[in-house]
């Protein structure tokens, strides 16, 4: 199976950007948090930040938005050319028409879920994303503990991705660490994005493998 490993640059040094991306070119998607500090109580920065990240990463970008209003935000991610973008459930009440722009424009469509959110009402709309995020910490701040309760419904989106036979990637983002990647991916996570335990390790590549090496371990027992 395959295993995605997503550093987020939300650990990473805003004035030194470019070499910090350098320094997570072994990952497979730079995993990039947009706040609008109205859908949460942080602020990071917007399309025209992004954008630049965008010229200058060696990798493919990941992000994902924590903001009111994505049906108006989300389409300028796609368009300029984020390999997907992924938006909240709680901040839209139409992810569908969002996640059909986001195809149309190119991008992979992700559907986002905090922690005290149920996935079974979304379970339904499985075909309309390329990948589900499964919020392991409250989205806001990065360095947070990971929250092993949500693990369930992991569960029920791994048995519903196999009883459909579609290839929905499932993610799951923060608190994310050498121990806790096992329990996701265990529970049935493929996609794991990390940001302190990367760009604080003192050796992001390094951090960045046993990640993968650990994940990997994970899905053969
Ligand atoms: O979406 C996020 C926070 O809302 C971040 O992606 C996440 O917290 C990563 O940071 P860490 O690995 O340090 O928990
Ligand atoms: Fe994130």
């Amino acid at each position: 199976m395959a295993i995605r490993i997503n550093p987020s640059i939300l650990s990473a040094d805003f004035v030194n950007m470019e070499r910090d991306l350098g320094a997570i070119a072994t990952a497979d998607l730079a995993h990039v948090d947009v706040m609008d500090n109205h859908f949460v109580p942080n602020l990071t920065f917007g399309p025209q930040m992004v954008g630049r990240i965008q010229d200058v990463s060696p990798i493919p970008l990941d992000v994902h938005l924590m903001i009111e209003n994505p049906e108006h935000w989300a389409p300028g991610y796609a368009e300029l050319g984020a390999y997907s973008v992924t938006f909240h459930a709680e901040s839209t009440d139409n992810p569908v028409a969002v996640a059909r722009r986001l195809r149309e424009i190119g991008a992979r469509a992700g559907l986002a879920v905090k922690p005290g959110t149920d996935i079974e009402p979304y379970l339904e709309l499985m075909p309309e994303f390329d990948q589900i995020l499964v919020m392991t910490v409250e989205p806001g701040f990065g360095g947070q503990s990971f929250i092993p309760d949500v693990m369930p419904k992991l569960e029920l989106l791994d048995a519903a991705r196999k009883k459909s036979g579609l290839d929905v990637w499932l993610q799951v983002d923060g608190g994310i660490t050498l121990d806790t990647i096992v329990i996701a991916a265990e529970a049935g996570a493929d996609t794991f994005v990390a940001g302190s335990s990367v760009y604080n390790s003192g050796n992001p590549e390094k951090a960045i493998a046993g990640l993968r090496a650990a994940a990997h371990s994970a899905h053969k027992h």
